[in-house]
């Protein structure tokens, strides 16, 4: 079974052990939304139902009954879970014993919207399946080795050693779209690539011969790009600001940055990119404006720092399903050798560009590197 708690989303699976194709399969999305929606698929049965309000935890419970109904009771021989956040040291997948379990807990205030979730279902695994082993895959675990400037800030050097990093996140996905992409094309995905996952949570990273060598999500999975409630890069300066002139403390600034910023912040109506793109309003417009330039903007930087680009693929919720969005990140970088392919790209073809840079949609599964991580500790 794999888990992948996001910040708007449970998705999950069920899979033979010995085999890639999973036999049940679904999410539950908009959580913290009054319409939460669940989908399953598992043999011949499909459907989506209306789950109403929910939180994380609920949406588990019901997550893991709906799968006992469509797996009729298969023994669960391992749980792989997407754990945002594994610090200076994982570059790799983990069997998670109680001591590391201990040591996740210690970074939930660096992912307060996904590492609590994220060790809540590790827990509610062991509680509903004892026997099975439980693996820990690690968002940041892709991007540990980046070259030292962009693994570090201009801070005194102490903060460094004591983990202050740029960690970078989405790592599965990135991980999952590299080997993709191998599939597709093998001499792209040794060349210059940049990935830009645009989901509720949102990150780009620049990827050379396979590895990744930045990431536009830095320490915590609030830098970079704006995002559903997120506020992306922001100076600090306006922090400052709002602790000595507005009287905010750290959990106002947790709420704010985290919960009430972004796409949400900026059009005043919604965290989902569906909602504005039909909303109409002046506001709606401006929030997708600014999503659309950061994508740009930071388009621009990694191609600098990849020292050109060969591919431009585009995944995550967003990423896939809105070629409007899609379209407007690849208008203006011609220079780029970018030339969207306007009918290629209302079809979301795999390829969407007739530029020297090729551009791609590709559907991530991080529930397939997930589950291939697992498959290595059982050894079949
Ligand atoms: N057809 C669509 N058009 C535009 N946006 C979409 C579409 N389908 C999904 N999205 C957007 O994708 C985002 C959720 O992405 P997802 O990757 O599932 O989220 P999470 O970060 O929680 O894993 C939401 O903003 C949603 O509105
Ligand atoms: C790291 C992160 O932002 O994840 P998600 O997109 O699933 O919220
Ligand atoms: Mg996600």
């Amino acid at each position: 079974m794999t888990l992948n708690a996001g910040s708007s989303s449970i998705k999950f699976a069920v899979y033979p052990v010995n085999g890639d194709h999973p036999i049940a399969h679904g999410q539950l999305e908009k959580i913290g939304s009054d319409d939460a929606q669940l989908t399953l698929h598992g043999g011949n049965h499909s459907e989506t139902r209306s789950e109403g309000s929910l939180d994380h935890t609920t949406g588990l419970r019901r997550i893991l009954s709906a799968l006992d109904g469509l797996t009729q009771g298969a023994a669960i021989a391992a749980v792989g879970h997407r754990i945002v956040h594994g610090g200076p040291d994982i570059d790799a997948p983990k069997i998670l014993d109680s001591a590391l379990l201990d040591k996740l807990a210690e970074y939930a205030p660096l992912a307060p919207l996904h590492q609590p979730h994220n060790l809540a279902a590790v827990h509610a695994a062991i509680a509903a399946f004892p026997e099975a082993l439980q693996v820990g895959c690690f968002d940041t675990a892709f991007h540990r080795h980046h070259p030292w400037v962009n693994d570090t800030f201009a801070l005194p050097r102490s903060y460094y050693d004591q983990g202050v990093r740029r960690y970078g996140f989405h790592g599965l996905s990135y991980d999952y779209i590299i080997h993709r992409l191998a599939q597709i094309d093998s001499h792209a995905a040794h060349g210059k690539t940049v990935v830009a996952h645009l989901g509720n949570g949102a990150s780009m990273c620049a990827i050379r011969d396979g590895r990744s060598i930045g990431s536009t999500m830095g320490f915590s999975a609030l830098d970079g790009l704006p995002m559903g409630t997120r506020s992306g890069q922001i100076d600090p300066g306006v922090l400052l600001y709002l602790m000595e002139s507005h009287g905010m403390d750290a959990a106002d600034l947790t709420d704010l940055l985290y919960k009430k910023s972004g796409l949400l912040g900026l059009s005043g109506l919604s965290n989902d990119m569906r909602t504005l793109e039909t909303a109409g309003t002046d506001e709606a417009e401006q929030a997708i404006a600014y999503f659309t330039f950061r994508i740009r903007r930071e388009l621009g930087a990694m191609a600098a720092i990849l020292g050109g680009l060969d591919s431009l693929v585009f995944c995550g919720g967003i990423g896939e399903h809105s070629a409007r969005i899609r379209a407007e990140v690849c208008t203006g970088m011609e220079w780029l050798g970018i030339a969207l392919d306007a009918a290629a790209n209302e079809a979301a073809a795999d390829i969407i560009s007739n530029g020297t840079t090729t551009v791609r949609v590709i559907p991530t599964d991080e529930e397939a590197i997930i589950a291939k991580a697992v498959r290595g500790f059982l050894a079949v």
